[in-house]
């Protein structure tokens, strides 16, 4: 850590302070455009100032008032880490993440944008990993991202952690499916069709290859086949 770098809680008072560092970092990032004006960040950081774990970083030169950088996170997520641009570069964000660290020994997740090379960078650097990409679907930017971890301590217990909310996601997937195979199978019994069409099967493992490509379309042709095969057991 810098010496003289002081890292302590944010006070609830700070949020014009904190969104400060947010707005200017964000200026100068590889990030795609705010989409909020300045007093709407503002407010929205009061509110989490409140309701999450924030904290900030001074140093001698920081005037009163101001603040070097800023770390905001969940229980499980690190939301924000952001140095301001003439705070770059001295050690700031790495004091900050090691900090993170310790706070969230059992490790945590992250957003960061796709074109924000020098961030992915930083954080591989410190050991994260990128686990996910996005096409920005689902953020308010509308832009590619990624999701990277910090595994923690236990990394087989975090991994399996986060396996475990993906199967929770997949179970639930699962019971939907197997409830529409159920109305076709009626259908198509009511109309003396085979159970069974092996062209429709391969036309889905062709269209989760789209959205698993490392998985390919043969591998999945056997998940299809595999789902396929206990719904109709199930439902028979
Ligand atoms: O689409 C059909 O014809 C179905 O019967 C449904 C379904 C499926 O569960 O997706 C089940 C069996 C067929 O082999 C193909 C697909």
């Amino acid at each position: 850590m810098p010496t003289e770098l002081s890292l302590r809680p944010a006070r609830e008072d700070e949020a014009d302070a904190v969104a400060a560092v947010y707005l200017a970092a964000r200026r100068e990032a590889a990030m795609p455009p705010g989409i909020h004006p300045e007093h709407e960040v503002r407010a929205w950081l009061a509110g989490r100032l409140r309701d999450d774990e924030v904290w900030v970083a001074e140093t001698p030169e920081t005037q009163s008032g101001r603040l070097a950088a800023y770390a905001r996170m969940t229980e499980t997520w690190l939301d924000d880490l952001y140095v301001a641009p003439e705070h770059a570069r001295q050690g700031i964000g790495s004091a900050l993440l090691d900090l993170v660290k310790s706070r969230r020994p059992d490790g945590f997740c992250l957003w960061v944008f796709e074109m924000n090379v020098p961030a992915r960078a930083f954080y591989a650097r410190h050991g994260l990993v990128e686990l996910e990409r996005t096409d920005g679907e689902g953020n308010e930017e509308k832009a590619p991202d990624v999701r990277m971890a910090w595994p923690g301590q236990d990394p087989l217990a975090f991994f399996r952690g986060l396996i475990d909310d993906v199967d929770d996601q997949l179970g639930d997937l699962l019971a939907r499916r197997v409830a529409l195979t159920r109305e076709v199978q009626l259908l198509k019994a009511g109309g003396g069709a085979e159970p069974r069409d092996p062209e429709r099967e391969r036309q889905i493992a062709a269209r989760l290859a789209v959205r698993a490509p490392e998985l390919g379309e043969e591998r999945l042709a056997w998940i299809v086949h595999a789902i396929v095969s206990a719904s109709l057991d199930a439902t028979r």
